[in-house]
């Protein structure tokens, strides 16, 4: 039995975990925290976050799932360094100075960090990375929509896929959105980020060339997509030696 600890419990994210613990017979909850109060979720009651550092010592929990903001996952995972405890961070928009402090934490701990946990995503940006390649001449446009609450803009997940294309085709500006006397310059990738109502999370690119058109679509249709992600790579990190770990390395 796997025994997982949550951090930001009583957020969007954090209650599908929650549930997805539940709902599994290989896991279970050792305890869950938020920043604020809130009742049990899915049986499990939820205790203040700055009691995290005395609950992983008297729990000793296998892995520690946090879907929060930069600020609380990095402080959440040097407690995880600190207590020798795995964690699967899911959350996005971390500063350099903050990717840094999660690198150190990860000579401590096995530390699994993913902008986005649907499996189809690791398959989604595959066939990116072999359109990009095919049509190394057509424009590209990138665009993310999500529900009208996400802070981060653009997604995690967009600029990963805006690594990916830097990798095949090297160095671009990333134009986010357009506006006035702006036409298209050849080494450039425009990135658009919509937010309304409470989309799950969509991603598109676009790559037009040659009088054609090629679209790709990848949409999560629901958050328990991401919570199950998340939970089979808290599976796969746990017993691994300390290290920085994605969610390809999964599949
Ligand atoms: N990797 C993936 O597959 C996915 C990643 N995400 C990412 O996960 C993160 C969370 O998303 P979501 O659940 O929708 O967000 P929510 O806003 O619903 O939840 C945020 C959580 O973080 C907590 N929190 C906010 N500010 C602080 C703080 N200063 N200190 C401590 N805790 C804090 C909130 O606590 P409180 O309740 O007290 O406000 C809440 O528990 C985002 O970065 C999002 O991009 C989202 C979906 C999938
Ligand atoms: O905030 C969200 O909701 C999501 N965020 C992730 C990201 O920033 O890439 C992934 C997913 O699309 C949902």
């Amino acid at each position: 039995m796997i025994t997982v600890a949550v951090t930001g419990a009583g957020g969007q994210m954090g209650r599908e975990v929650l549930e997805a613990v539940a709902d599994r017979e290989d896991m279970a909850a050792a305890f869950a925290v938020n920043r604020t109060s809130v009742p049990p979720i899915a049986g499990t009651t939820v205790e203040d976050e700055g009691d995290l550092p005395r609950l992983l010592e008297e729990h000793d929990p296998d892995v520690l799932v946090d879907f929060t903001v930069p600020d609380a996952s990095t402080r959440y995972v040097e407690a995880c360094a600190d207590a020798g405890v795995a964690a699967v961070v899911g959350t996005t928009g971390f500063s350099d100075a903050q990717l840094e402090l999660l690198a150190d934490a990860a000579r401590e701990i096995p530390l699994l960090r993913a902008p986005n946990f649907s499996r189809a995503m690791t398959a989604f940006r595959d066939v990116i990375r072999e359109a990009v390649a095919a049509l190394d001449d057509y424009d590209i446009e990138l665009s993310e929509t999500h529900h009208n609450r996400k802070r981060d803009a653009p997604s995690g997940t967009a600029n990963d896929i805006l690594d990916d294309i830097e990798e095949i085709r090297g160095d671009f500006d990333r134009v986010h959105g357009r506006e006035g006397d702006q036409p298209r310059e050849g080494d450039e990738v425009g990135v658009h980020a919509l937010r309304a109502g409470d989309i799950r999370g969509e991603h598109e690119l676009l790559l037009a060339g040659n009088h054609e058109v090629l679209t790709l679509t990848h949409r999560a249709e629901s958050r328990g997509v991401f919570a199950e992600g998340a939970l089979d790579a808290a599976d796969w990190l746990v017993g691994r030696p300390a290290g920085e770990y994605d969610f390809e390395d999964t599949v």
